[in-house]
């Protein structure tokens, strides 16, 4: 398991206070944040921009130090042993930084495999093995600046394998792509957890993936950790408001019988005319749909149309926004 406590990154910046004069500011930049990653699992870290997640990624890659705290990765310390951990991380960033564009997907590979202390036929064999794993075979003996965006992004996926992680932190893997493309690479991300057992840290602005992809998330706002859970747990504790919208076929005293039923369960409930029937609205702060079938059931009516609206971690998201910007 990596696991980071107490975690901390101030940077001292001067700030213009006026013409000749300046000022030493602290940016909080990470302030206090708790998170753990196991094998297997991915973990997504969200929060709006500036939140630290970049900070946080880098401090977990060994490429920053941390002003305090702790980050252990299978029980070694990060801080006292970067070169150790250097062989069980790496983080592949999206865009197109970090690859060499003239050489070829192969030769990219080769030499950062070299960088890792790989060498011989066991760096062929992983730069073989990784190409084909990205689906680059094709491709790997064409310079970079000829590959599309998404090919850039498969050869990032390869380059931050190179070293057989155990544990990959991902920033904003899907950036710019199409969604054909996106989508398979998100297949490749899964893959990974799932079938190759790594554990995963993911940062994406494209709140589906994320609720897709992960099984926990963690929510960072100006350094702080604001939420942590399931993605269903978190979509539970901020939006709690579901609304079903169905017709059903009888009688108006059905439908008050219904109404009346679905009331002392608290959902509120607004019943319409409509051509097939009676249209009823239910809101409630539970996702009430198995109830309703239930009510129906028992009362013999017909349910012409059912429509449920959940909230999704976007809506989550969004809500937790506006919150912060009220106080
Ligand atoms: N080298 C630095 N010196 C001073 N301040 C920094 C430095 N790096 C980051 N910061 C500040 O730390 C805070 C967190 O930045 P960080 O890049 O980690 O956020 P982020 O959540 O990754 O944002 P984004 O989504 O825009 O990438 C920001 O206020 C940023 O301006």
């Amino acid at each position: 398991m990596l696991e980071a406590r107490h975690l901390k990154k101030y940077y001292t910046v001067k700030e213009k206070t006026g013409w000749f004069s300046r000022e030493k500011q602290l940016i909080r930049a990470v302030d206090e944040i708790d998170l753990s990653i196991d094998k297997g699992e991915i973990v997504g870290l969200l929060g709006v921009n500036g939140a630290g997640k970049t900070t946080t990624i880098k401090m977990l890659s060994t490429l920053l130090t941390p002003t305090s705290g702790t980050i252990t990765v299978d029980g070694t310390n990060v801080v006292e042993q970067p070169n150790r951990i250097k062989q069980q991380v790496n983080m592949i960033a999206g865009g197109e930084r970090m690859l060499y564009w003239r050489l070829t997907a192969r030769e990219n590979l080769m030499y950062f495999g070299k960088l890792y202390g790989l060498h011989g036929q066991t760096l062929t064999e992983r730069c073989r093995q990784l190409i084909r794993l990205v689906g680059l075979d094709e491709a790997a003996d064409h310079p970079v600046e000829r590959y599309s965006k998404g090919m850039k992004q498969r050869l990032q996926i390869a380059r931050g394998l190179i070293n057989d992680p155990d544990y990959l932190f991902l920033d904003e893997p899907t950036l710019g792509l199409d969604a054909p493309v996106a989508r398979q690479l998100r297949k490749t991300v899964k893959d990974l957890a799932k079938v190759r057992n790594k554990g995963i840290l993911l940062t994406s602005h494209y709140l589906e993936e994320v609720q897709e992809l992960c099984d926990r998330v963690y929510i960072i706002e100006k350094g702080h950790l604001l939420l942590h859970g399931t993605p269903e747990r978190i979509i539970q504790t901020v939006v709690n408001i579901f609304h079903l919208q169905a017709v059903v076929s009888g009688q108006s005293s059905d439908s008050i019988w219904l109404k009346q039923e679905l009331e002392k369960r608290n959902v509120q409930v607004s019943v319409k005319d409509s051509d097939e029937g009676k249209l009823l609205h239910m809101t409630a702060s539970f996702d009430m749909t198995a109830s309703f079938i239930a009510l129906v059931a028992k009362q013999g009516l017909i349910l012409k149309k059912l429509e449920a609206t959940k909230p999704n971690l976007e809506d989550a998201i969004i809500k937790l926004a506006e919150e912060s910007h009220a106080s």
